[in-house]
């Protein structure tokens, strides 16, 4: 220690001294500068880096050691070597390459100082070589422990200023750094110049290859001058280098703070690196530092705010080992009432990068869509889907003991209401039966809209029939309660079909099938009903379904045909009319009464088309017989439905060229019970052309008397049931009394119907009935019959 200090402060020139120590230190700092340039770029770019940074260095170290060598008295007489003076420089320069490029390429600490070890080699290469091209008059000996101690320190500064460079780019990092490595390279040189041992010795001849010290000062000076330039060159890439990422970083910032989603990027240790201020909002995070913290610390800040709850260590343990395993994690989180997906991307090198996007819009628009698809817009009931899972649902749970019915509601001629009145009152309807149906139904049970007018029930957890009889009950009452919607009382029926499980099935389609056959079945029997699933209903609405598929066949081979039965005048027995009544002569079947097809024929529209069949064959049949003789023709319900009724009639009468007054349409009860106001206009229309209308069934219906004050019938036809009851029955004998009294002062003609022996003829002739028609004259005949029914005042041959 004690040479080292001789040797600095009696042996050396201080001026030179600080002249060396300052191109010294220009090259450390360019060098450092250089290191970290090189450390961030990649491949070809950061080889190009270390040379030049291996350049500054190495001439750097060199000009400091000739630089420091004019300051060394004892030298001062000597010259230097030229090859050993250019080797020392390549020893600094390629030894100091081999260090960099070790300490560039790795992170860890270890490895980095090993880079940082070997241009501290570079510097004691260096400095030996250049010491043995040093040519005086003296021998040159070493001590060797301080030689020893001049290399550790080169090796041990060096390795800490590349440790400290390597920990950061910042200015603190590469001040430190640049110190560092002066003092390895200037305490390197100081120490083992105290080691030099010199043994004067005149007769120690100079070489004739060496370089005279002046010139060693201009190669100094030149080298300090390339390094400067260098380094000046170095600060000013670098500066540009910085402006270019101080540029990126503004790029980066603005597209940060202007994302809709938060970012938040930490390192491998779960530390918060970066992050923008919509993560800070999002998560509430504003008034909490965030930067460079453990996100488990913040985790518990806020934890002790109460707005985190859980275990932070644990989820933040998850967090870091998920990253740490490459495992991308998402999950929806709720902040604030707000839904929050977050996103935790891992990224190359450790640490992950978290996104945090708000999807409350999102989700509730998802959970509208879903709830749209599951529901019916109108009633907001569950639709077909849903109730399907409903009910698939309930049958689960049946099968754990309870018991279950499903119940198929379908409106009344629901069709009438939305034709007559429009489809907003329809619709308003609708809407009020889903909210009386929900309202009768138990808490458990469900209620869905089918479509149309259908809709359904599930009752859960009661199978005895007795249960769903009550509520099925209930709810023909309750949606059969009168309707006030805009100023319209309307009333509608409703039928119910019924099946139970596990009676009936325990599928969920069979049970639907099996309610909507019940169901066929309850508008089958008048509707307004409610009817349960029997075996055999699949069989029956089978054989209507093939019925229905031979009727329409029938209708294009022609296999209709009308057959007369003649009307008798009572007081005089003369034939006065007769009427058409629909045969069906089926291939294999025979001849079909119209009581095995019209209510087939009726449910499916088909009969319009039978109809204007009978009507037109009627017609010309009709314009063939005697001028006084009519002829009288059945309407279903259904054809009033049809808006071609009138010009049917119209037409059939122009195609035969009867007169109208020939013509009686005969219509039921039932006619006037639908939609009567339009049902009234037709009849009315009717009536004008001439054709009379008659009352037919009468007494068979509930208030028959009151439709005759609804329309000026011309014929009221007394249901053959009182006919054959005449004269077992006081009461028929009473009702046949009174009709035909009623008839006589309305000035109504009335037909008894059925009659089929004498004693009834002579009850209807005292009791004053005009017309009668029965077997006891003739059975329903074809056409071609007409004449002979005319002529024989009996006959009793069956059709
Ligand atoms: N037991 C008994 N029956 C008698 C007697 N006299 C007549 N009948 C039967 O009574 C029915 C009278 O016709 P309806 O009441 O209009 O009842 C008709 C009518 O409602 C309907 N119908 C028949 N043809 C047509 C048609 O062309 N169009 C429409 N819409 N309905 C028709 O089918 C019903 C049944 O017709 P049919 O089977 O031909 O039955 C006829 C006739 O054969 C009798 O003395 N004793």
């Amino acid at each position: 220690m004690y040479q080292v200090l001789y040797c600095l402060t009696d042996q050396h020139d201080w001026r030179l001294v600080a002249l060396g120590g300052a191109v010294c230190l220009l090259a450390s700092a360019a060098a450092i500068s250089l290191f970290h340039r090189a450390r961030a770029a990649r491949g070809g770019a950061r080889v190009s880096w270390v040379a030049l940074d291996a350049v500054v260095a190495g001439s750097g170290i060199w000009a400091t050691h000739f630089i420091a060598m004019q300051a060394y008295g004892p030298g001062a007489g000597g010259a230097y070597n030229i090859p050993l003076t250019v080797l020392s420089l390549i020893f600094a320069i390629a030894v100091t390459f081999i260090g960099l490029s070790i300490s560039v390429s790795v992170t860890r600490a270890g490895l980095v100082a090993l880079g940082g070890a070997v241009v501290g080699g570079g510097v004691a290469a260096m400095h030996y070589t250049g010491m043995m091209a040093l040519e005086i008059p003296a021998h040159i000996g070493w001590a060797t422990g301080t030689v020893t101690v001049s290399i550790v320190l080169g090796i041990v500064l060096g390795s800490f200023a590349l440790v400290v460079a390597g920990r950061r780019d910042s200015l603190a990092g590469a001040l430190g750094a640049t110190v560092l490595l002066t003092l390895a390279i200037v305490s390197h040189h100081f120490t083992a110049m105290g080691a030099v041992e010199l043994r004067p010795d005149p007769a120690v001849v100079i070489s004739g290859l060496s370089i005279p010290p002046a010139s060693l000062s201009i190669l100094t000076a030149s080298a300090a001058a390339a390094i400067i330039a260098i380094a000046l060159a170095a600060a000013l890439l670098d500066r540009r280098a910085k402006g270019e990422l101080g540029r990126q970083q503004v790029v980066l910032d603005t597209a940060l703070e202007n994302m809709s989603q938060g970012l938040c990027m930490f390192d491998a240790d779960g530390k918060i690196q970066l992050f923008n201020e919509r993560y800070a909002a999002m998560l509430g995070r504003t008034d909490i530092p965030l930067a460079g913290r453990l996100l488990v610390d913040v985790l518990r800040e806020e934890q002790a705010k109460g707005q985190w709850q859980g275990d932070a260590g644990e989820f933040f343990a998850r967090l870091v080992a998920d990253a740490r395993e490459g495992r991308t994690t998402s999950q929806v989180v709720t902040r604030f009432g707000r839904s929050i997906r977050v996103v935790n991307q891992p990224m190359q090198g450790g640490g992950w990068v978290a996104t945090f996007e708000d999807i409350t819009e999102w989700l509730e628009a998802q959970a509208k869509i879903s709830h749209m698809a599951r529901h019916d817009a109108l009633t907001n009931l569950p639709n077909r889907v849903l109730f399907h899972e409903q009910l698939e649902q309930g049958l689960r749970r049946a099968k754990s003991g309870d018991q279950l019915a499903v119940l198929c509601l379908d409106l009344d001629h629901f069709k009438d209401i939305n034709d007559s009145l429009g489809h907003p009152i329809g619709d308003a309807l609708l809407k009020e039966v889903g909210r009386r149906l929900k309202a009768t139904v138990g808490a458990s049970d469900t209620v869905a809209r089918l479509g149309g007018d259908e809709f359904a029930v599930v009752q859960i957890g009661r199978s005895e029939e007795a249960a769903a009889r009550a509520l099925a009950g209930r709810l023909v009452e309750v949606i059969s309660a009168p309707y006030e919607i805009d100023d319209h009382q309307i009333v509608i029926g409703v039928s119910i079909g019924i099946s139970l499980s596990p009676q009936d099935s325990d599928n969920p389609d069979e049970l639907l099938k099996n309610a909507d056959l019940a169901l066929y079945r309850a508008k089958a029997d008048g509707r307004g009903t409610y009817r349960f699933f029997e075996t055999g209903m699949d069989a029956r609405a089978q054989a209507r379904r093939l019925l229905e598929m031979d009727l329409r066949a029938a209708l294009l081979r022609d296999e209709f045909e009308a057959y007369y039965q003649p009307i008798r005048d009572v007081a005089s027995g003369r034939v006065v009319a007769f009427e058409a009544l629909l045969r069906w002569n089926h291939p294999q079947r025979g001849l079909i009464a119209p009581i095995n097809f019209i209510p087939v024929a009726e449910e499916t529209g088909l009969i319009v088309q039978l109809g204007e069949f009978v009507l037109r064959s009627a017609c010309s049949d009709a314009a063939t017989w005697p001028d006084d003789v009519d002829v009288a023709v059945n309407l279903s319900p259904v054809q009033f439905k049809s808006p071609n009724l009138i010009a049917s009639v119209t037409d059939a009468l122009a195609a035969s060229g009867l007169a109208a007054r020939r013509l009686e349409l005969e219509i039921t009860e039932s006619v006037l019970l639908q939609n009567s106001e339009a049902t009234l206009t037709t009849l009315h229309e009717l009536r004008a052309m001439g054709v009379r209308i008659s009352l037919d069934d009468f007494g068979t219906g509930y208030s028959s008397l009151s439709y005759l004050r609804s329309f000026p019938f011309d014929k009221i036809k007394i249901d053959r049931s009182f006919v054959s009851e005449l004269a077992t029955r006081e009461d028929s004998m009473a009702i046949i009394r009174a009709v035909t009294g009623l008839g006589r002062s309305l000035g109504i003609v009335t037909t008894a119907e059925g009659v089929e022996n004498d004693a009834q003829l002579e009850l209807l002739r005292r009791e004053g009935c005009t017309q009668a028609q029965g077997y006891l004259f003739s059975k329903p005949r074809p056409a071609s019959d007409v004449a002979l029914m005319l002529n024989r005042p009996r006959l009793r041959v069956s059709a």
